[in-house]
């Protein structure tokens, strides 16, 4: 009998943020940005600690009756919660917005809690603080990877502008399931330049290969997930994936996880720098604007997350003429 060989493991490269990036990691690097568009992040600068106090403040939020947690959103005015039913059964969500993640925490606690409950804006503000200093590290070495040179002549002049936000994320233990799969949040590609993800140590991330087949991204300690979003796979040309993942969940367990997204600014006109398309490439991507692009995704996809079929390809995608 002939037995099938298991699946070979993907070792994703992990950026260890603790010494200079060595030239043969970047080559690595590169080609699992252009292959999968995940890798890990190591010694990133943030203590086990601060996950544990975010999680735990954001369990708390999240044991909150639906009515208080309805207060935020998605019929009221702030709008920074999604609950279950809408990206999925199991999925409920909490956003707070940088720059000023202080303000932003707090405008959400403000309409939960009759006191003020400064320990969660002040958690979620150096986390969030945290995660924009480590955002741009992480850029630096993407465009490191790309080309000897470009993160000093583009991290500035492209990026410096780049906002984040959180997303903090309860999955619900999915109960009676006659699948053994669940999803918990279905296939999509994230809007972002890159999103730093923490997830707990249940696992259930996982990426889709070009060909198709799903990969689990298993959860390890002291590193992070770092994915490249659609807004560097246009302003890349391509280059780097913003590949296809999601979130399968185990019976009865719940799952927490705690997404950074790192975008361009809403004005900013997506366009790769020449050098990046490259001499006798062609462009894939025509110009544009950020926020319209974010307006795309949200118009075509309210409640449909597990269908979710539109990319920067749809919106941007030239169509190059046969020769
Ligand atoms: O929960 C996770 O691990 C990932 C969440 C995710 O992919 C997203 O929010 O875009
Ligand atoms: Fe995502």
């Amino acid at each position: 009998m002939i037995m099938n060989e298991p699946p070979t493991p993907i070792q994703l490269p992990v950026l260890d943020l603790s010494q200079p990036v060595h030239p043969s990691f970047l080559t690595s690097l590169s080609q699992a940005c252009e292959e999968w568009g995940f890798f890990h992040v190591m010694n990133h600068g943030i203590p086990q600690d601060l996950f544990s106090k975010v999680c735990l403040l954001s369990k708390h939020i999240f044991s909150l009756p639906a009515d208080s947690k309805l207060k935020l959103g998605p019929s009221s005015s702030i709008k920074t919660y999604t609950p279950r039913f809408i990206a999925s059964p199991f999925f409920e969500s909490l956003r707070i917005a940088g720059p000023d993640f202080l303000a932003s925490a707090k405008s959400s606690v403000a309409e939960l809690f009759d006191q003020q409950n400064s320990e969660f804006s002040e958690t979620l503000q150096e986390y969030g603080s945290k995660m924009v200093e480590l955002s741009k590290r992480i850029v630096e070495a993407v465009l490191m990877s790309l080309g000897d040179g470009y993160e000093r002549k583009f991290n500035e002049s492209e990026f410096n502008n780049c906002q984040g936000y959180l997303r903090l994320v309860n999955y619900s233990p999915p109960e009676c399931v006659e699948d053994e799969e669940v999803e918990g949040l279905g296939m999509h590609t994230d809007m972002s330049c890159i999103t730093i993800v923490y997830q707990d140590e249940i696992g259930g991330l996982q990426m889709r290969s070009k060909g198709g087949e799903w990969i689990d991204i298993t959860p390890c300690e002291g590193t992070l997930v770092v994915n490249i979003g659609d807004l560097m796979q246009g302003w890349s040309n391509g280059r780097l994936r913003s590949s296809e993942h999601r979130v399968v969940l185990k019976r009865f367990v719940n799952r927490l996880s705690l997404a950074f997204f790192w975008c361009f600014e809403d004005e900013k006109v997506v366009l790769a720098p020449d050098e990046i398309v490259g001499e006798g490439n062609s462009r894939i991507y025509k110009p544009f604007v950020c926020l319209e692009y974010l307006k795309f995704r949200e118009s075509n996809e309210e409640g449909k997350y597990e269908k979710v079929g539109y990319t920067v390809k749809d919106f941007a995608a030239l169509k190059l003429e046969m020769k």
